[in-house]
């Protein structure tokens, strides 16, 4: 182990297709080469990173891969959601096959949501499928999307509606990394973090409303703890549902409305922000039919409220419904949503088109609290 690694978690996965750790370490990034090397091989290691995330972490992620005897190479893309597209994909193949790269060499994915869905969906079509190793530098990937295998990109008509269920052979997690992120992008994460809260653990909820996971004075070894309490609430699900035929459904509170308007704001608005916004409306949704009680509804309004998120915003009904109706859970004229019944307790239902259009109107623009958000891009 390297210098000035604490001690942290390790929360094991096992999913129907492969089982794999996820470390969550503050100072590990040092040692990633270590693990890699026990984890998925290889001769040749391939990191996929960003404008942004290069410059701070990729040395030094190059540096550990080659004391343990990789050669490596790369692919850097602009940073940003509008990168997590085909064309990207396909330069990054090339880059891939450009390097040498053999099926049985490893791809690093190194930064946010965005390179661990982009590089995880290169690694599971290149030669039909290479390891990946995920090494997740914001706390949405270290929370979400670094586990459970979900890779994608974006097309014109959605959000992540081509890509592939490829599970990595590690997850590194250095919450020190958190500490070149902006408090905007931390705000942003804590969308998928209240989500965790809502669907599965009232005490991570109340935590989170006696003290917001974005506020300055967290300590490394506490940040590390509910980073690892949010990685077995997924866990627990994926292991049970790695393909998403059921239980799986639930990790999609606040997504059908939340892929919506993140659709809607040209991605203006990221990913987390859009969560929370989603997930406000569906609480209140719930609340107005019955679903939910009204305190369980401001509850959660509030706890976005707390964390800096939006809970509402001002777009027409009609276009939320309009790109809902593209995203991945249609299922012929319903879509699945994913109901708040208590914090810590959901229910996945399908309905159809017309009920839809009915909850958007019911949690759309009726915040009880908070800011709403105003496109400038519709
Ligand atoms: N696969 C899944 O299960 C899953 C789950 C949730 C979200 N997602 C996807 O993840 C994406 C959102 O992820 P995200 O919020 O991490 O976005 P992102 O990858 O764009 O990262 C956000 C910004 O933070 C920067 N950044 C990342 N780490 C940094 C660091 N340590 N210091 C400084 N800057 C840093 C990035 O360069 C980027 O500008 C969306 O595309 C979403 O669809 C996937
Ligand atoms: O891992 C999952 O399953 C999730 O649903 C996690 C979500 O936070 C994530 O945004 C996911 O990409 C959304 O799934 P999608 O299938 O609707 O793209
Ligand atoms: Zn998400």
């Amino acid at each position: 182990m390297a210098t000035g690694q604490q001690s942290g978690h390790v929360v094991h996965v096992s999913t129907a297709s492969r089982s794999y750790d996820v470390r969550v370490v503050p100072g590990i990034l040092d040692s990633c080469g270590q693990i890699v090397r026990s984890s998925a091989g290889g001769e040749r290691a391939f990191i996929v990173t960003d404008t942004n995330v290069e410059p701070l972490y990729a040395a030094r992620v190059k540096e550990s891969l080659e004391q343990e005897g990789y050669v490596t190479s790369g692919f850097m893309f602009k940073a940003g959601e509008a990168s997590k597209r085909a064309g990207t994909w396909a330069s990054c193949l090339e880059a891939m096959a450009e390097a040498g790269l053999t099926r049985d060499d490893v791809v690093v994915a190194l930064g946010g949501g965005v390179a661990g869905d982009l590089a995880g969906f290169a690694a599971a079509s290149y030669m039909r499928g290479c390891s990946v190793v995920q090494v997740p530098t914001s706390l949405l990937a270290m929370v979400d999307s670094s586990v459970g295998g979900k890779t994608a990109i974006d097309l014109e008509a959605g959000k992540n509606l081509a890509g592939a269920f490829w599970q990595p052979s590690a997850v590194i997690a250095d919450p020190c990394c958190l500490r070149t992120i902006s408090h905007e992008l931390l705000t942003d994460s804590c969308g998928e973090v209240i989500k965790h809260g809502v669907l599965a653990d009232p005490e991570l909820f109340a935590s989170l409303e006696d003290r917001p996971i974005n506020e300055p004075d967290y300590e490394m070894g506490e940040l590390a703890s509910v980073i690892a309490r949010n990685v077995e609430i997924k866990r627990d699900v994926v292991d049970a549902d790695e393909r998403e035929r059921g239980l799986r459904q639930t990790l999609n509170l606040g997504h059908t409305i939340g892929h919506a308007i993140e659709a809607a704001s040209d991605f203006e608005l990221g990913h987390g922000t859009c969560v929370a916004i989603g997930l406000a409306a569906i609480a209140r949704a719930s609340a107005s039919l019955g679903i939910c009680s009204q305190e369980t509804a401001h509850r959660i309004e509030r706890v976005i409220d707390a964390h800096g998120l939006y809970t509402d915003v001002d777009l027409p009904h009609e276009e939320i419904v309009r790109l809902a109706m593209s995203d991945k859970k249609r299922h012929g004229d319903g879509v699945n949503v994913v109901l708040p019944l208590e914090v810590g307790k959901v229910e996945v239902r399908r309905i159809s088109m017309s009920e839809f259009s009915a909850l958007v109107d019911a949690g759309c623009g009726s915040a009880s609290c908070g800011k709403t958000a105003h496109l400038t891009r519709q």
